[in-house]
């Protein structure tokens, strides 16, 4: 937790006066009962001499008192929310951003839904903290002590009798801290299991649907939802029972101060007026350590809370950019493999085996393979999504890890294999790939990629919008559309990821003829499971789990490669072949 106090630090001013504030309101409370008091023991006097000047007077002083506790309070508060808002606001920036940089191998570790959680719920759980720290955990102390030195010196006799209730206090505190606490942990980790069974839910509504699993899905909802209930039910349950508890307790006291008390007004000479300033103040300290106990109820959740952010914030991120970047002169349209290797974070065998190739500028590189073979996985890597475990890839002549992340990638125009679109206009889309491009490189794009026609059809063309993650486009516009988000930026090298599956033959080739015009001082690497959109290719890697057994092009390989020959018989005829 302590940690996280650096994105207190530029609030010190708000936190150093909600402090002031929340002194200032403690005084206030325990003056008031020396001044009721002083007006209680006056009376007689008072009405003995006829002036009640003095009683006016302390009258008066009580709503002055009563007027400062009321304007410290409403700034302590005000101090306080800001304080916390703007701390919870800074935190989910540095998660935010902190999470940007992540390699794919840490978003799988903490898994997104519970990223999600750490960013909205456990911040929120530390916001409150921040609001329960500058308001009941100073004030609590303080009106603790305070109170109980105000109580002795007004009326030590009775000294015995907070001891007991204290003491008594502090008992059933302890039993119901002893039984919240490692609930309040637990919760957490429940509420995190329902967001990941929501987030499935929601984002594979079609497959549930199609396949009706809507009532499978319903009762593995209803099972997260239940057992969180559960868990919140236990635990409110459980500090339900403190207040009405601590309420007969305090009513109890009461009665026995003024039990004890009386007798002491009889025997040691007590002051009605001093015996109930007494009673007060021993209801302040009651009402304090309640909020100590509230506070040690909800400390331990916040500081699971704060356990769950520090570990995203602390996470070393595996793949980082070199303290000295490289400065070589980059080539165009390069892309090389030396020997590599790669096996992913947990994984018992390699994905890839002493892979090694290369690209140049203008050639077509295709990548064919049964699947699982690694086809994506050599993609990553020139992304550098993942680092290899043996051998180098460089882009453009430089090793990738000799590059900041944010150089690397503005060389690669990428298209994944699972087509992402964003929420906003067609044209918003493929502006992605190239924030400052113009309308008239987006068109272009779009008539490379074959997308213009579709775009054109739609009721407001380029402006037409585009649902989250672009439900309301085809598979096969979606394609087209990622296709022209690549091509917009003009970069020096292409990696198209199974991208032309959704075409038909007429469309893909004539997107291909576009695209190769466009590409041509580029590396363009395709993997593709049809062999007729790669077969043209200046060169062709076909990989068998995981190793290279072929690379030439797809005349070589028909004559010197099994794997290669088997995969086209099995998808052309013989006279295609032929
Ligand atoms: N993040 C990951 N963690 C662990 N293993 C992975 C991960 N991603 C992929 N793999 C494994 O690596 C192997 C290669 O996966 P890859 O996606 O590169 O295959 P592919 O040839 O592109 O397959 P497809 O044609 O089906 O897309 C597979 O066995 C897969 O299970």
């Amino acid at each position: 937790m302590t940690k996280l106090f650096r994105y207190l630090k530029k609030y010190w001013l708000a936190i150093a006066l909600a402090i002031a504030f929340v002194v200032i309101q403690c005084w206030g409370q325990l003056t008031l009962p020396d001044l009721m008091s002083d007006i209680v023991n006056g009376i007689p006097a008072a009405s003995m001499s006829n002036d009640l000047s003095e009683l006016y007077r302390t009258g008066g002083k009580m709503l002055a008192v009563s007027g400062v506790i009321a304007v410290v309070t409403i700034l302590a508060t005000l101090f306080a929310a800001r304080t916390a808002a703007g701390f919870a606001k800074d935190l989910r920036q540095a998660l935010f951003e902190k999470v940007e940089n992540y390699s794919l191998h840490e978003f799988d570790t903490i898994g997104t839904a519970s990223l999600i959680t750490r960013t909205t719920n456990d911040v929120m759980q530390l916001q409150q903290l921040v609001v329960m720290g500058m308001r009941m955990m100073m004030m609590a102390p303080i009106m603790c002590i305070w109170g109980i030195i105000k109580a002795i010196e007004s009326a030590p006799q009775l000294t015995w009798i907070l001891a007991v209730i204290i003491a008594a206090l502090l008992v059933v505190v302890w039993i119901v801290a002893s039984k919240t606490i490692p609930v309040f942990q637990i919760l957490q980790k429940k509420l995190d299991r329902l967001n990941l069974v929501m987030r499935e839910k929601l984002t594979g509504i079609r497959v549930i649907r199609a396949f009706n699993k809507q009532s499978y899905e319903k009762k593995r909802f209803d099972e997260s939802n239940q057992d969180l209930t559960d868990t919140a039910v236990r635990v409110n349950r459980t500090v339900a029972i403190l207040m009405p508890a601590v309420m007969i307790g305090m009513n109890l006291a009461t009665v026995a101060i003024m039990w004890f008390g009386s007798k002491g007004i009889d025997t040691m000479g007590l002051e009605l007026g001093t015996l109930m300033a007494f009673v007060q103040y021993a209801m302040q300290v009651m009402f304090a350590i309640i909020a100590c106990a509230m506070i040690f109820v909800m400390l331990p959740r916040a500081l699971a809370s704060a356990k769950r952010v520090n570990e995203v914030l602390d996470m070393e991120t595996e793949i980082k950019d070199p303290d000295v970047k490289s400065d070589a002169e980059m080539k165009r349209g390069f892309v090389e493999f030396k020997n590599v290797s790669f096996q992913y974070p947990g994984a018992e065998e390699p994905t890839l085996r002493d892979i090694s190739f290369r690209t140049e500028p203008g050639q077509v590189t295709a990548i064919i393979g049964g699947t699982g073979s690694g086809k994506s996985t050599i993609l990553n890597l020139i992304l550098r999504f993942y680092d290899v475990t043996q051998g180098q890839v460089s882009v453009n002549g430089v090793d990738v890890r000799q590059l900041s992340q944010e150089c690397l990638r503005a060389q690669i125009s990428y298209v994944p294999q699972k087509q992402i679109l964003f929420s906003g206009t067609v044209s918003d889309n493929i502006r992605n790939g190239q924030l400052d491009a113009t309308e008239e490189e987006i068109r272009h794009a779009a008539v490379v990629a074959q997308a213009d026609g579709f775009i054109s059809e739609m009721e407001n063309g380029y402006a037409s919008p585009i649902a989250q993650g672009g439900t309301n486009v085809s598979g096969g516009q979606r394609q087209r559309l990622a296709v022209a988000r690549a091509l917009v930026r003009k970069a020096p090298v292409y990696l198209f990821d199974d991208t032309f599956s959704a075409l038909d033959f007429k469309t893909e080739s004539k997107l291909r003829a576009a695209l190769f015009e466009e590409t041509k001082e580029s590396a363009v690497i395709i993997v593709g499971q049809r062999v007729s959109s790669i077969m043209n290719a200046d060169q062709i890697l076909v990989l068998d789990d995981g190793c290279v057994v072929g690379l030439g092009t797809h005349k070589e390989l028909m004559d010197t490669c099994e794997v290669y020959r088997e995969i086209v018989e099995s998808q052309l005829s013989q006279d295609e072949i032929a």
